[in-house]
């Protein structure tokens, strides 16, 4: 079965289309690009796959879950508990140590607190982030801002991570960086990830390019 599975996903903005029908299945270990012209319908996309918006029509399972099935509150556990989110802005919070940050969806999730922060330091040592467990976001760089959103993305062990142009505001050092931390989680730990991106050479490194043309995927 594969882990996420879209069947004629439909979204109109009051009389306007914007999705037209998306049927995409994505599989376990997949790193998979979405790509396309400005306004084609990548974020609204990206937000359903997320299970940030509704469709209009439409079926997403994820993990075996009919997920708009869920009521709200339902949704939401299942959001925490088994989805990461890498935005183009980190979103990160600002009076909280790069530490707490990465906890915080953690302790949202109910998990004993003791694990929880084992778990933070651990990520936060993969991603190269030892020294940086202590600061505060506006002590760390772009870059590494952005890794402690990754860190805080897979807390929960997510069984997939959506990024909406995670390296958009970075440099091309830093964003080259990013990609190859994308590849890594996908080769040491199995990660499946969904990246919307208009950079061209993280697109074509994914394992599968969708574009997406007109509110619909055409390759
Ligand atoms: N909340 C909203 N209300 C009304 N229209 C919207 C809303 N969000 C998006 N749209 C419209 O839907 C279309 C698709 O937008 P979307 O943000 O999904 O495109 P995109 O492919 O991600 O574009 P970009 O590459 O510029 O980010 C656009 O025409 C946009 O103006």
């Amino acid at each position: 079965m594969s882990l996420l599975q879209t069947t004629d996903i439909r979204r109109n903005y009051g009389n306007l289309p914007v999705l037209k029908g998306i049927n995409i299945r994505i599989e376990p270990g997949e790193v998979v690009s979405i790509v396309g012209a400005s306004g084609a319908g990548k974020t609204t996309l990206l937000q359903i796959l997320g299970t940030l918006d509704r469709p209009d029509s439409g079926e997403l399972r994820i993990d075996g879950q009919n997920v708009f099935t869920l009521n709200d509150r339902q949704l939401a556990k299942f959001r925490n508990e088994r989805i990461g989110f890498v935005f183009q802005f980190n979103n990160l919070l600002p009076e909280f140590t790069a530490l707490e940050n990465v906890c915080l969806p953690g302790f949202i999730a109910g998990t004993a607190e003791s694990q929880v922060r084992e778990r933070a330091h651990e990520l936060l040592n993969i991603l190269n982030l030892r020294d940086r467990t202590d600061h505060l976001p506006s002590q760390l760089s772009g870059g590494e801002q952005q890794r402690v959103a990754v860190a805080r993305a897979l807390i929960n062990q997510p069984a997939i991570v959506f990024a909406d142009e995670p390296s958009g505001n970075l440099d091309s050092r830093n964003a080259e960086e990013l990609h190859q931390l994308f590849f890594r989680l996908r080769d040491e730990f199995g990660q499946t990830l969904v990246i919307v991106t208009h950079n061209e050479h993280l697109a074509d490194l994914a394992d599968r390019k969708l574009v997406i043309r007109d509110g619909m995927v055409i390759a």
